[in-house]
C-alpha cells in the first residue's frame, strides 16, 4: 500500500528528509477532503479562468517535478472570484503522481486517492510585488487542484506529454511557448476551497486551494510517461520520478466548503 511506498520515498528522494511537519503549523497541505463534512457556501461566486496561451515560457524539470512556466510580469493570464478577494496571476503549473495508479494525488476525496493531481499554482500580484513575497503571505497563493484519473487519452495533455523526454533529467529546460491550460481544468464549475499549505518546502501556509470536483480522464500512456522522468541529473544513478506526493495532514480547526450542493 501507500505506506511502502511512503517509506521507499524516505529512504530515495532527499526532499523529504527535510521536516516532514512545520512546527507550530495549523494550515498545512495536503488534506483528505471528508466529501459529508465539506460546508456549502451560497455567497462562493463562480473561478473565473484567463489564461493567454502565449504567456507560455518552458518545461522545467526541477527534480521534483516538471514545472510549466508562465511569463506572470503581466496580468495577461489570471484567475478571478471562486473564494479570492482579489485577482492571482498564473505563474506555473505542475503535478504529483504515484508509482502505480492505486495512489499519487496530493488530497483525498473521502480517502481515496487518484493516480496523480494537477497543480496550478497563482500568486496575488494585487497585493504583492514579487511570487517570492506572495509565497510567504496567508493570501499570497492560490492553488487550483484537478485530480486525474485512469481513463481515455486527453488530447491536450498530449502535447505536454510529447515534450517530455527531453526534460528527462533534473535541471533540464526546454522552450514551450504556446500552450493553454484552460484545456486541462473539467468544464464543471464545482470545487471545494481550504486554507492550506505549499506541500514541498518551504511549505508555507499561503495558499487559498481551489480543488474541482470533477477529474479529467487521462490514458495509461500518459501517466506512463510522467513515470519515466527522473529525479536525477543526467550522469547519476537514475532515479525515476514516482511518488513526489506529500503525506495527508491533519485538518486541525478547519473547514472545508462546497461551491455545489
Ligand atoms: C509553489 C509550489 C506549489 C506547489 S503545490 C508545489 O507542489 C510546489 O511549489
Ligand atoms: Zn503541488
Amino acid at each position: 500500500g501507500a505506506c511502502c511506498s511512503y517509506r521507499l520515498r524516505d529512504a530515495l528522494h532527499p526532499l523529504w528528509q527535510s521536516p516532514l511537519t512545520i512546527p507550530g503549523g495549523t494550515r498545512q497541505s495536503p488534506i483528505n477532503i471528508q466529501w459529508r463534512d465539506s460546508v456549502y457556501d451560497p455567497f462562493l461566486k463562480p473561478l473565473k479562468i484567463s489564461y493567454d496561451p502565449t504567456t507560455c515560457l518552458h518545461i522545467w524539470n526541477n527534480g521534483y517535478s516538471f514545472l510549466v512556466e508562465f511569463d506572470d510580469s503581466t496580468d495577461r493570464s489570471t484567475i478571478v472570484g471562486g473564494p479570492l478577494e482579489n485577482q492571482y496571476r498564473l505563474k506555473q503549473f505542475h503535478f504529483h503522481w504515484g508509482a502505480i495508479n492505486e495512489w499519487g494525488s496530493e488530497h483525498t476525496v473521502d480517502s481515496k486517492f487518484y493516480p496523480a493531481e494537477l497543480h496550478l499554482v497563482h500568486w496575488n500580484a494585487v497585493a504583492y510585488p514579487t511570487f517570492e513575497e506572495a509565497v510567504m503571505e496567508g493570501n499570497g497563493l492560490a492553488v487550483i487542484g484537478v485530480f486525474l484519473k485512469l481513463g481515455t487519452h486527453h488530447e491536450g495533455l498530449q502535447t505536454l506529454v510529447d515534450a517530455l523526454p527531453a526534460v528527462k533529467h533534473k535541471d533540464t529546460i526546454i522552450e514551450f511557448d504556446v500552450f493553454d491550460p484552460s484545456c486541462l481544468i473539467p468544464s464543471c464549475p464545482d470545487y471545494w476551497t481550504y486554507a492550506g499549505s505549499l506541500t514541498t518546502p518551504p511549505l508555507t501556509e499561503s495558499v487559498t486551494w481551489i480543488i474541482k470536483k470533477k477529474p479529467i480522464e487521462v490514458d495509461e500512456n500518459q501517466l506512463e510517461a510522467f513515470r519515466m522522468l527522473l529525479f536525477t541529473s543526467d550522469g547519476e544513478e537514475e532515479k525515476r520520478m514516482v511518488d513526489n506526493f506529500r503525506p495527508l495532514q491533519p485538518l486541525m480547526n478547519r473547514t472545508v466548503r462546497s461551491s455545489f450542493q
